[in-house]
């Protein structure tokens, strides 16, 4: 389980997803080939946190399924009949779409049971489902908290109702479970959902997957008619939509990074509300194309997205993603009738508004709304997921802000979407960076500069930020080996690259930070760990559309281990020792070539042999020696090699 994952700026989105399997399909897919009569064939089922947890619990209960393929499984139904095993405790973690159906399906039916969860399922309130079960007979105690799982199952007892009352407002999923269950009774029935229902596409994604197994309710003014006739009977053969909330992670990557980006799995004909997330996209001015199997979206014509102010009610996952989006809107957009998200992975209003904050929005926070007014510039941050894979995965779009985004534990994705990094990584195209590091007098900082001048992208002098924090110790007096005091300048220094100019506290220092006195200082508080790291999220700051040349001596191996292009520039010590020399007679100093012979040889070592980020050329650098020919060469060279990686 690895703490964080770094995302680095994203430059672009393009390419195609096939998504894996729905989970509110799978689940339900899964509940009803068990209920039903008959072998089902199921085909690209999700693989997921989730849907493990379904799968054991229908193995724990009796029913007995196989994996026959990657994504396919078969499940021998049970025909109507009570599950096989009549007594079982069951741990079904973080899914909702396991544990009410579960509850609604085994309140039914004649056995002893207990269902627990993670420790948030037991906040997820229950109660209104375990109500509406009770009128039908069930016997459910709370074994904790009143309201909320975990929960003890009895055999229910015999009661004859004509109507069940339900209350939809918290959560589809109960209304969702109730109607699965409805067959096990044998008998007509109504259900009838007192107040508002929240979350509908939902309940019609129920009621669909019912109708292929053989069962049609009718549907009158919120009211659901069982006709006590119907049976559940295998479809034979089922296939799993993709999942359309995983589909908007993609499609808000197409739009953010120009796109086009196309999800295969879910279109036109699918039967899940969240397609809809395609709408709201149009709304905010992004081009939207949609087949029967496919979606793709692009950025707005004008590459400006409109703010919006929508009511989200009827697809509530996906609209997080539009919560993320909200960053690159014009202004401030406003997100309504969300309330249900308080009561699912975690408080998500609250989570989404603490975290957007820490990106420079600014957040308006309400019991079921939120007005998201972004910043003039996203700020770099680290991003608490808390266990909800749609916090990690919205949040990864922010990368689309020229900033590095720290996902922090980032496998909260098992939830409904293992691969989504790897499938991020082969939609969202970083900002390329060219790294080009080497021995002092390599010709390196030359030799950068104009190849970014040639690309256009922006210009890095590592070395730079090290002569600074040199220059600022030394006028004030500061000890090279005082690391931590060293350390708190770097992270404060006030700096500011203007053009070819540097400012130091608005002092140009262009050439002050250029003499032998900085060079060395420079070089022994290069050693301090706790400097370099202060100094890394500046280096990677310079990080920005359309890309970076950054040169120094750590570049490739630490800064920016994932750089498109590593270049090793070097000369050897007579050539760069005659460099330095003429550079010196130019500007009317004086010096020895004998000496500066030595003390290159003197740094060279130093900065090989520290113990912290040492100079190296990295096995995947292209070594690129200058001993023989010119900077304009050496450009060339470079340059061509940036074009044959299609990185400009
Ligand atoms: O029935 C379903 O498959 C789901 C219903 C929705 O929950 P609510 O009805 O609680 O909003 C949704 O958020 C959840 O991810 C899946
Ligand atoms: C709310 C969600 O999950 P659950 O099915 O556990 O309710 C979700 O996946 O966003």
């Amino acid at each position: 389980m690895s703490a964080f994952l770094d995302l680095p700026p994203a430059r672009c989105a393009q390419g195609s997803a096939r998504l894996p399997g729905s989970k509110s399909i799978s689940n339900r897919v899964l509940l009803l080939a068990a209920l039903a009569e008959g072998d089902t064939h199921i085909h690209d089922l999700l693989h997921s946190d989730d849907v493990a947890r379904m799968l054991e619990a229908l193995e724990a209960l009796g029913v007995r399924w196989e994996r026959t393929g990657a994504h396919d499984y078969v499940v021998h139904g049970t025909a109507g009949a009570p599950f096989p095993v009549r007594e079982a405790e069951l741990f079904l973690g973080n899914a909702g779409t396991a544990f009410r159906p579960l509850t609604a399906v085994l309140a039914l039916m004649d056995g002893e049971y207990r269902l627990r969860g993670v420790p948030r399922m037991h906040e997820r309130p229950i109660g209104d489902l375990v109500e509406a079960l009770r009128q039908l007979g069930a016997r459910i105690d709370y074994l904790e908290n009143e309201g909320y799982p975990p929960l003890a199952i009895h055999p229910p007892a015999p009661v004859s109702v004509e109507t069940v009352r339900i209350r939809g407002n918290v959560s589809s999923q109960f209304l969702s479970a109730l109607l699965m269950a409805l067959p096990l009774l044998g008998r007509p029935i109504t259900v009838e959902v007192v107040g508002e229902l929240i979350s509908r596409p939902y309940v019609a994604l129920t009621l669909a997957l019912m109708a292929r197994f053989g069962v049609e309710l009718v549907e009158r003014d919120g009211r659901f008619h069982y006709d006590g006739q119907a049976r559940y009977r295998s479809p034979g053969e089922v296939y799993v939509e993709g999942d359309a909330s995983s589909a908007s992670y993609f499609l808000a990557a197409g739009v953010l990074g120009g796109g086009p980006v196309r999800v295969e799995g879910v279109g036109r004909t699918s039967l899940q509300g969240d397609v809809r997330f395609a709408e709201a996209l149009e709304a905010l001015g992004a081009r939207v194309a949609m087949g029967e199997n496919w979606i793709e979206a692009s950025a707005p014509e004008n590459g400006r997205l409109r703010a919006f102010d929508l009511d989200l009610n009827h697809i509530p996952d996906a609209a997080m993603t539009l919560a993320v989006v909200a960053l690159f809107c014009e202004g401030p957009s406003r997100l309504r009738h969300i309330g249900s998200w308080r009561v699912k992975e975690t408080d998500r209003i609250a989570a989404m508004a603490t975290e957007l904050r820490k990106l420079g929005a600014t957040v308006e926070e309400g019991p079921d709304f939120l007005v998201i007014t972004p910043p003039e510039r996203l700020q770099p941050a680290a991003i608490a997921t808390y266990d909800d894979h749609r916090m990690a995965m919205c949040f990864s779009l922010a990368a689309f802000g020229d900033i590095y985004v720290r996902i922090l534990e980032p496998e909260c994705v098992n939830k409904t979407f293992p691969e989504y990094w790897q499938v991020y990584r082969s939609v969202v195209r970083p900002v390329p960076v060219v790294a080009i590091d080497g021995p002092t007098a390599s010709g390196k900082g030359t030799v950068a500069a104009r190849l970014a001048e040639r690309l256009g992208w922006h210009y890095l002098d590592s070395g730079a930020l090290y002569r600074l924090v040199a220059l600022a110790a030394l006028r004030r007096g500061l000890a090279t080996e005082d690391a931590a005091m060293l350390a708190r300048l770097a992270r404060d220094l006030d700096v500011r690259f203007s053009g070819d100019r540097i400012l130091l506290a608005g002092e140009d220092v262009t050439e002050a930070i250029r003499t032998e006195d900085v060079s060395a200082a420079a070089s022994r508080i290069a050693v301090h760990g706790t400097v370099r790291e202060a100094l890394l999220a500046r280096q990677r700051a310079f990080r920005r559309r359309p890309g970076l040349v950054a040169e120094g001596r750590d570049m490739g191996s630490v800064v920016f281990p994932d750089a498109e292009l590593k270049v090793f520039l070097t000369a050897s010590v007579e050539v760069r020792a005659e460099r330095r020399f003429k550079q010196l007679i130019d500007k009317g100093m004086s010096a020895s070539i004998e000496r500066l012979r030595e003390e290159l040889e003197a740094r060279d070592r130093r900065d090989r042999e520290r113990a912290i980020a040492p100079l190296q050329q990295c096995p995947d650098a292209l070594r690129l020696d200058t001993s023989h020919i010119g900077v304009e060469e050496a450009v060339e060279a470079i340059f061509d090699w940036v074009r044959t990686r299609g990185l400009a």
